[in-house]
């Protein structure tokens, strides 16, 4: 299966600069327009509960400003809830979060909160929004994403690209593994697999040659390499070596 590979930028992180301001610049909502003219195929953002980053406001301005699909990342709570089923977006990735995290620290444990996220699946669903779980690579977390009716799971690449930090592609080898066998059970029980977190020029390549992951979703590498070569130069950039992973 090596059909086209998504990609999804996520601008948070666009809006952490224009928050540590308290000003209007950079803009989000032009970020997407950048993404949207350098190839990207969705913008992510992640309403975050304590909106260090992308606020209520950003939402409807980002629709405005692009044709491209939003996946709206968001809590498993009954506020991000009613704001999800409120905004409609074309996709939910529900996502664990910690108020006390400097970012996300792994995934979402479906297994153990199964009573907690199966109305919320539902509503997102009843919405129209696709319902994607961010989890990790594991059995488990996949076979109660079947049970919980979502038709995606975003696997968590925090722990590969952490591995790769350490002792490049060597040493990150275990959990591209994991990724593998994930993707393919996910594929197997008619979940389409994404995968995101932590994605770079450097470690995207295996990522990406997993034939049955469907989306990649990159946002705070894309934006740190926009300060030096530009956000549409560094979309085309991460395209092209996505596209070279997959022929
Ligand atoms: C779920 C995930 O890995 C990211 O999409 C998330 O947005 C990270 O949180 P920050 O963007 O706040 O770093
Ligand atoms: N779900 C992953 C995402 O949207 C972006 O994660 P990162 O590239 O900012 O680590």
């Amino acid at each position: 299966m090596t059909s086209r590979l998504r990609l999804g930028v996520n601008i948070d992180h666009v809006a952490t600069i224009r928050n540590a301001r308290g000003g209007a610049h950079p803009d989000p909502m032009r970020a997407a327009e950048i993404a949207a003219a350098a190839g990207a195929d969705g913008i992510t953002i992640h309403l975050r509960e304590d909106r260090r980053h992308i606020r209520d406001g950003d939402l409807d301005a980002i629709r405005a400003a692009t044709h491209l699909p939003i996946n709206l990342e968001m809590a498993a709570t009954d506020e991000m809830t009613e704001i999800a089923v409120r905004f409609r977006p074309h996709a939910a990735c529900i996502v664990p979060e910690r108020r006390e995290e400097r970012t996300t620290e792994g995934g979402l444990n479906v297994a153990g909160l199964h009573n907690q996220i199966a109305p919320i699946v539902s509503r997102l669903n009843q919405a129209g929004a696709r319902v994607s779980l961010f989890i990790e690579p594991d059995p488990v977390q996949i076979a109660v994403a079947e049970v919980l009716g979502a038709p995606v799971v975003e696997l968590h690449t925090g722990r590969y690209a952490e591995l790769w930090i350490e002792g490049g592609a060597e040493a990150a080898a275990p959990e591209l593994e994991r990724l593998k066998l994930a993707a393919a059970d996910a594929r197997r029980r008619g979940i389409e697999p994404h995968a995101g977190h932590g994605l770079t020029f450097e470690n995207v390549g295996p990522v990406a040659a997993i034939p049955e992951v469907a989306e990649l979703n990159i946002g705070h590498f894309l934006i740190g390499e926009a300060i030096f070569i530009g956000l549409d130069a560094a979309i085309r950039e991460m395209r092209r070596l996505m596209d070279e992973a997959r022929r």
